[in-house]
This record gives C-alpha cells, structure tokens and sequence, in this order.
C-alpha cells in the first residue's frame, strides 16, 4: 500500500472559510453541501445512531432531488455520493452485525465491508496475532483491525472524503471537532450530527423510525467491540459521558481511527519487525 499523503481537495484557507459557513448549519444542510461539493465521498459507520440518522438524511435528499420515491434508494443514492465503508473488526457484538443487514436493506445501500489484513475469522485472527490482543497490545489491536482495513477501503475504493458520526458532545477529544476537517493523509472527515446531543439523535431516530442497534433497548448508549464495551449498569443513566461504557477502566477514549494514521503505522511496524526479529533468534540455531 501507498503511504503517499494525498492533496486534499480544500486548502486551509478553504477549510477556514467552509467552517464558518457551515457553522450552526443543521446535519441536513452541511450533507447536501458535502454531497454537491465533495468528490469521491463516502460514509463510514459502525451504525451508531448518529452513523444510522446521517443514513436516513442522505436517502431523504436523494429521494427528494430526485422527485421519483418509487425508485430504488441504492440507484439515487449511487448518483449522489459513494456507500458506507464498515470495518468489521471480527469482535462486533451479533446485534451489530444486524444491524449492518437491516440498514443495507432498508437503505439499500451498498455494504463495502474490510476485515484485518489476511483474515477473515477471530480463529484466523487469534492464530495469526494471539488471543485478547486487545490486553496485550492495544495499539496493534487498534492498528490491525480499524487503522490499516481503512486505509486498504479508502485506497481500493478511491475513497477521498469520509461522512462519520463524531459529536462534540461525546466530549473526549471530540469536543472541539470543527465540521469538516483534513487528516494527516489528506483525507477529508465531515462530521454532519456535530452539534447533536444524544436526545437529539435519539429523538430523530425514533420519529423518523429508523433502524438502530438492538442493544440500546438494553440500555446501551455507546456500542464498539463487545470486549471494549461494558453492559449498562441498572439505575446508571451516564448521561454526562455517553461513551462511558467504551474501555471501561482504562485510559482510552477512541479506537483509533481517528488517530493519526502515520504515527500508528509506523508504531505498529516498528514493534512488529523487532518482534519477528526476536522470533528470527530464537529459531537461529545455537552457536550462529
Ligand atoms: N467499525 C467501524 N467501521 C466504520 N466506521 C467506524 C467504525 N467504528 C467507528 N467508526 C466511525 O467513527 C464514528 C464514531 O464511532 P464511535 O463513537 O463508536 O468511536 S470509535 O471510533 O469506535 O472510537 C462512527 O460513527 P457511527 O456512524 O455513528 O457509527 C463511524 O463514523
């Protein structure tokens, strides 16, 4: 794979200026912006609610443009922009998994769907890595299993511009997103539901009646990994941090894939070659 960083479609004097305009704009109205003024456009999602009502908008404005409403959404929706991109990380809770099927058809939307790098089952994975890498070395976890499909999905798809489901109000390092924003590989996140709360999702999801993970009726608020993501505790509303169940205990507020791409790599690669050059010892046979 390439590590050539990309030249972004909007220089920073572009962004600047994009940002104010799109300031206090609603979700509705910076996805139609996104979707007349950027290229090779796609949505990201790991169909948390905010990924599910970004969705339901994008098939809207398509039905809407288009003025046909017994047209399939998916031959619209091509026209307008690119599909939803989702990382299985092979450890999603079964209700996601679902959840990813009821949206694909319910939207009709095409699924492009990466696993990590030459596997396509944990028992692959856990052959391949070790078992509950997670503990053992997050960061090759995060590295394996979002950072790198990612990368691989934008460079096959010729993917140039992300739609994700980052709020501000998920605090953490999120609290300060702008709308739209350029990573170090020049790729472009737009962040449409930034300025919407959890009741606001919440409330759009359940007018618009649109699909959702099965585990919010379970109290879920927040829903990664099964590994990473604790069970509500009865009587806890959290409503402060509803990402408080994610990694619970540890110091760790994002998966990865919204860290810098070229630091994990070259991280990952590092611990990698020095581990295999251990290996390489171990097997040399004695003397040599
Ligand atoms: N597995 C996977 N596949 C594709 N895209 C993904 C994935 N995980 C995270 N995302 C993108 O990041 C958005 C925020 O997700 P989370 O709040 O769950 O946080 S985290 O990324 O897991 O740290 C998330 O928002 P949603 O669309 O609401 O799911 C996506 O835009």
């Amino acid at each position: 794979m390439s590590d050539t960083k990309t030249t972004p479609q909007f220089s920073p004097e572009d962004l600047q200026r994009i940002n104010a305009e799109l300031s206090g704009k609603s979700p509705q109205d910076i996805l139609k912006w996104a979707i007349d003024n950027v290229q090779g456009l796609y949505q990201t999602t790991a169909f948390g609610l905010t990924g599910m009502c970004a969705l339901d908008m994008i098939s809207k404005i398509s039905l809407e443009r288009n003025e046909i409403h017994l047209v399939p959404l998916v031959r619209l929706s091509r026209k307008a922009w690119g599909f939803d991109i989702f990382l299985d990380t092979l450890y999603h809770f079964k209700e996601t998994l679902q959840l990813a099927e009821t949206a694909s058809e319910t939207y009709l939307a095409e699924l492009h769907t990466y696993r990590p790098p030459g596997v396509q089952t944990v028992e692959e994975f856990e052959a391949k890595y070790g078992k509950e890498l997670w503990k053992t070395d997050e960061d090759a976890y995060d590295y394996l299993v979002k950072v790198e499909p990612a990368q691989r999905a934008y460079k096959e798809l010729g993917v140039k511009a992300v739609i994700t489901g980052r709020r501000r109000s998920q605090g953490a390092d999120r609290q300060d997103l702008p709308v739209v924003e350029v990573d170090s590989t020049g790729l472009i996140k737009i962040n449409p539901l930034i300025d919407w709360s959890f009741k606001d999702v919440r409330d759009y999801i359940d007018k618009e009646n649109v699909p959702y993970n099965a585990l919010l009726d379970q109290g879920y608020r927040s829903v990664g990994d099964w590994h990473s993501t604790a069970a509500p505790v009865e009587g806890d509303k959290s409503d402060g941090n509803e990402r408080g169940n994610r990694w619970q205990g540890r110091n760790k507020s994002e998966c990865g894939l919204h860290k810098d791409y070229f630091e994990m790599k070259k991280a990952f690669e590092e611990k990698h070659k020095a581990a295999e050059e251990v290996a390489m010892q171990k097997e040399a046979p004695v003397g040599v």
